[in-house]
């Protein structure tokens, strides 16, 4: 648990925190800590906001609570009260990610149920994305878990996701608790499963979407949308609105994480796929460079649809997000 702002900075870093929506929430709650312990609020919420660059629910969320605390502090002149407005804006937008999750998941499902024949489902994924991620649970794995439940999910297949291998560690743990059927492979086994035909879709999150449509992810996604289109399987994004950021026109323009090179070069564990227990990867000490972009973007293009939690955004083009987002500023009813 952190006790104060400066340690979940470190916990957001290091990925002991980690996941657009839950950095977004956790960035709120940073903010609120760091009132409530008498720490400079600009201050804090400007360095929980560059823990990390691509996920951009972080500054979203930090913006709320910070937003929220100034506001109290100019009415009411009381710190303690601008705290305890920061506090309820972080618990606010950790609910409001709870119902965003499981509209997500019902949108989602509908969407498979749409585009797949009846049946069981062979569903891949990338990274994590269950409720380790989310205030809920989840974004794409919340829609694998749906299928699940409704007994329509065939098979997960989950890349493991090197470096930091977030589904073998992450996904695979929640894959095994919630009884789902469920196969870990390596990233670069992905190919053979869609040649041989064994995937019907694939869900993954996102990081940030900018406003062209582009979708920032864990890297490893881009090769996973380009399989996608050449053996004609739908690759699908489940993101919350909060994901989708009118202020960055376009991939280019999405600032990708670089992380350390050991990560790749030394991070090498007895056991990596966790089995039930919860999974670490111990810290290795910093070793040579390596190439090791924490994220990768895929153009529009190459994506059927993003799902909301204000329904389903398809084909996916500037006009259509700027819809979805419109939506969300009227606070119109979901779908
Ligand atoms: C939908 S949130 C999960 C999202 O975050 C992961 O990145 P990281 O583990 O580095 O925080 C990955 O991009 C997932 O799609």
């Amino acid at each position: 648990m952190c006790t104060d702002a400066p340690a979940l900075v470190e916990a957001i870093r290091s990925l002991a925190v980690r996941g657009a929506p839950l950095l977004g929430i956790a960035g709120a709650y940073g903010v609120a800590l760091a009132a409530a312990r008498g720490f400079d609020v600009p201050e804090a919420a400007r360095t929980l906001e560059g823990a990390r660059p691509t996920a951009v629910n972080l500054s979203v969320g930090v913006r709320r609570a910070e937003s929220a605390h100034r506001a109290a502090l100019a009415r009411t002149g009381d710190p303690t009260a601008a705290a305890v407005a920061a506090l309820a804006e972080a618990r606010a937008l950790h609910q409001e990610d709870a119902e965003a999750s499981a509209r997500m998941a019902a949108h989602g499902l509908t969407l498979l149920d749409e585009l797949l024949p009846a049946g069981g489902h062979r569903i891949l994924t990338h990274c994590n994305t269950g409720s380790l991620v989310s205030g809920g649970e989840g974004t794409a794995f919340a829609v694998a878990l749906a299928a699940h439940r409704a007994g329509r999910l065939r098979r997960l297949w989950v890349d493991e996701t090197r470096p930091l291998l977030q589904g073998a560690r992450l996904t695979a743990y929640e894959a095994a608790r919630s009884g789902m059927p469920y196969t870990l492979l390596t990233d670069n086994a992905a190919g053979s499963l869609f040649a041989a035909g064994e995937v019907d879709a694939v869900l993954i999150g996102a990081d940030r979407i900018a406003a062209d449509g582009s979708v920032a992810n864990k890297v490893g996604s881009y090769p996973l949308a380009v399989l996608a289109r050449y053996h004609h399987v739908p690759f699908i994004v489940v993101a919350p609105v909060t994901t989708i950021d009118p202020d960055t026109p376009d991939g280019a323009s999405i600032e990708v994480e670089q992380r350390p090179g050991f990560e790749v070069t030394e991070v090498v564990a007895p056991q990596v796929a966790a089995t039930g227990a919860a999974g670490g990867i111990p810290v290795a000490p910093l070793g040579t460079q390596a190439y090791n972009p924490a994220f990768d973007v895929t153009p529009p293009e190459l994506v059927t649809a993003i799902v909301t939690e204000q329904g389903v955004v398809s084909p996916v083009t500037a006009e259509s997000l700027a819809e979805a987002c419109a939506l969300s500023r009227r606070g119109a009813d979901p779908a």
